[in-house]
């Protein structure tokens, strides 16, 4: 494609075509957005974020990643779609406007690069990380329970074979570690979305435990909001609520680092459908599964812009 308006959003893209979009996009509007390289995949892809400021230094922020499971490949075409919608609506939308005039939003769109490249040229179905495991002929950990989060605990396996494989210790997968350096630097991130798919819920922490956070009441209430925002397109509706009671017990995940870390604003969508297809989403949803989440993220960044 020779630009962003020319990409090609209601299709599923290799890495390669995922990257250039990148890169085109920084071309396009080299005052908002800027391409960072927060650390390297195991096999040494780069790990792509595209920052998009209006100015300040260190303005407080709000994360978004998707594709953290390689396979759940709607999410990072729903990433691509977001990059693209946000230098749109910038200066169009008065809520993003504002938003973007005192916040910086960070997207990590390809959050596990060899697990997806994997998912397009071997196996379809990868969700982990590639790096080899000592001892066993599996490979790969579960990145969405390597964090330092109830790490170990009920709710991730210690078996490498196993899909929810925890790692040998937490952060031992570069796509996380270099994640919480990330957090951990910018020392300023109000809000973390980790994007999945699929079931059709908006998640708050905790996964570890079935003690309900210190902020449950506002993140519930908050969560109600954005599906309904979300539904209000096409009424695809989401379930709400904290991941041990919404899906089931995980331990080491993303959000309940994030939450610990002191990001209160952390959820994980997860997004369309609920079991048709799967993780084998058909193309011609991607843009209606990214328009429709759209409006529950914005509910989300706004009131994180405002509290
Ligand atoms: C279908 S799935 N694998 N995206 C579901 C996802 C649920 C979850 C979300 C947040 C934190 C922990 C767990 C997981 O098992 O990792
Ligand atoms: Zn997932």
């Amino acid at each position: 494609p020779k630009n962003s308006d020319s990409y090609d959003y209601a299709r599923y893209h290799p890495i390669n075509e995922i990257y250039s979009f990148q890169d085109m996009l920084v071309a396009e509007n080299p005052k908002m957005v800027s391409k960072i390289v927060i650390g390297r995949s195991y096999e040494g892809r780069p790990l792509n974020v595209l920052k998009f400021s209006t100015g300040g230094t260190n303005r407080p922020a709000i994360w978004i990643d998707t594709g953290i499971h390689s396979r759940e490949w709607v999410t990072q075409a729903t990433g691509t779609w977001f990059a693209k919608k946000i230098v749109d609506d910038y200066g169009r939308d008065p809520a993003l406007t504002a938003i973007l005039n005192k916040m910086d939003i960070y997207l990590e769109i390809v959050t596990n690069p060899d697990g997806y490249y994997f998912s397009h040229t071997s196996n379809r179905m990868w969700r982990k990380t590639r790096k080899p495991n000592p001892g066993s002929n599996c490979i790969g950990v579960d990145p969405n329970r390597n964090w330092d989060a109830g790490f170990g605990g009920a709710g991730a396996s210690g078996n490498p074979c196993a899909e929810t494989y925890r790692g040998p210790k937490a952060n031992s997968e570069s796509e996380v570690k270099s994640i919480v350096d990330f957090v951990k630097s910018h020392g300023n991130i109000k809000a973390f979305v980790s994007i999945h798919a699929y079931s059709q819920m908006l998640l708050y922490p905790y996964g570890y435990t079935k003690t309900p956070c210190k902020d449950d009441n506002e993140l519930h209430s908050l969560a109600e909001r954005a599906i309904t925002d979300l539904a209000s397109l096409y009424g695809t509706r989401y379930r709400y609520g904290s991941i041990i009671k919404t899906i089931y017990q995980a331990s080491g995940g993303t959000i309940d680092w994030t939450y610990n870390h002191g990001i209160k604003y952390s959820y994980t969508f997860e997004l369309r459908d609920t079991g048709r297809y799967g993780f084998i989403l058909p193309a011609n949803q991607i843009i209606p599964t990214a328009t429709e989440t759209w409006l529950a993220l914005m509910t989300i960044m706004d009131h994180t812009y405002k509290n």
